[in-house]
């Protein structure tokens, strides 16, 4: 498997290529030669109906599975946040952001990455004390503080309340601006996936089936009339309504 992009990351250049990407389960392909590029600083957001194959995607781009064909060029430096925190309980919060870090990394590394997403108050707190949205700003600090080129997020609002994923999804939002990192979201959400991404990809047996660029200007607005013919466009591509009649 191949895969690290060697030296800097720059501007437009692609920091994910993947060819003719194979990953069987006893004998039935999940993700079947697919084909996949991210550029440096772009937003993705990956769509699909349940068990399509997009965690199986993010976990090979993350490097946690390589039982794989094909090849996968991704950056050396890349992290994940999952849809369900996975902090160590018997951690406080600072060790668990900094946790598997090269070197001897400091509270104050922790602390800065914790302020990104307004969490240094909990440095020192226990991870079950924490309320599910702070667990998972959290688990981004601990994402963030790898310093990544490529940012993987495998749903990370679905467990969160309405409110507090519309807080957590700004987060994001402005930490991506701010870092200029690449993102590569998975999502069950189209309206979360139009407003944030810059493209939206949708999976459907085992390839990228179809590509929605959103040239909206941001913050988004889900009232506008581009942002529901985007929406109505991507909920067709996925099957959930029938295509409008023009007539
Ligand atoms: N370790 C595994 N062993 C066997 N089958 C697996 C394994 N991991 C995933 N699969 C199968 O691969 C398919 C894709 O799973 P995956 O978790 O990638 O889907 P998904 O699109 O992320 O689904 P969801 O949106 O429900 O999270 C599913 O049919 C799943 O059962």
């Amino acid at each position: 498997m191949a895969t690290d992009v060697h030296g800097e990351v720059t501007a437009d250049r692609a920091v994910v290529e993947v060819n003719a990407l194979t990953r069987s389960f006893d004998g039935r392909a999940v993700l079947d030669e697919l084909a996949l590029t991210v550029r440096s600083g772009e937003f993705v957001a990956l769509l699909g109906r349940s068990g399509c194959g997009k965690s199986t995607l993010l976990r090979v781009l993350a490097g946690l599975d390589r039982d794989i064909e094909g090849s996968v060029l991704v950056p050396r430096r890349r992290a994940v946040a999952f849809q369900t925190p996975r902090l160590m309980p018997w951690k406080r919060v600072w060790r668990n952001v900094v946790l598997g870090l090269p070197g001897r990394p400091t509270r104050e590394t922790a602390v800065r990455a914790l302020a990104e997403v307004g969490l240094e108050h909990r440095a020192h707190a226990w991870p079950k004390t924490l309320s599910g949205g702070e667990a998972q700003r959290a688990s981004l600090a601990r994402a963030l503080v790898r310093e990544p080129d490529l940012l993987l997020l495998d749903e990370p609002f679905g467990a969160l309340d309405a409110l507090t994923r519309i807080t957590a999804r700004q987060q994001v939002a402005e930490v991506w601006q701010r870092r200029g990192c690449a993102v590569l979201l998975v999502t069950h959400d189209v309206e979360e996936a139009l407003l944030l991404a810059d493209r939206v990809l949708v999976m459907q047996d085992g390839v990228i089936a179809h590509e929605q660029p959103v040239d909206l200007p941001r913050p988004r607005d889900v009232g506008a009339p581009e942002f529901s013919l985007l929406r109505a466009g991507l909920l067709t591509e996925l099957g959930v309504v029938a295509p409008q009649d023009p007539c």
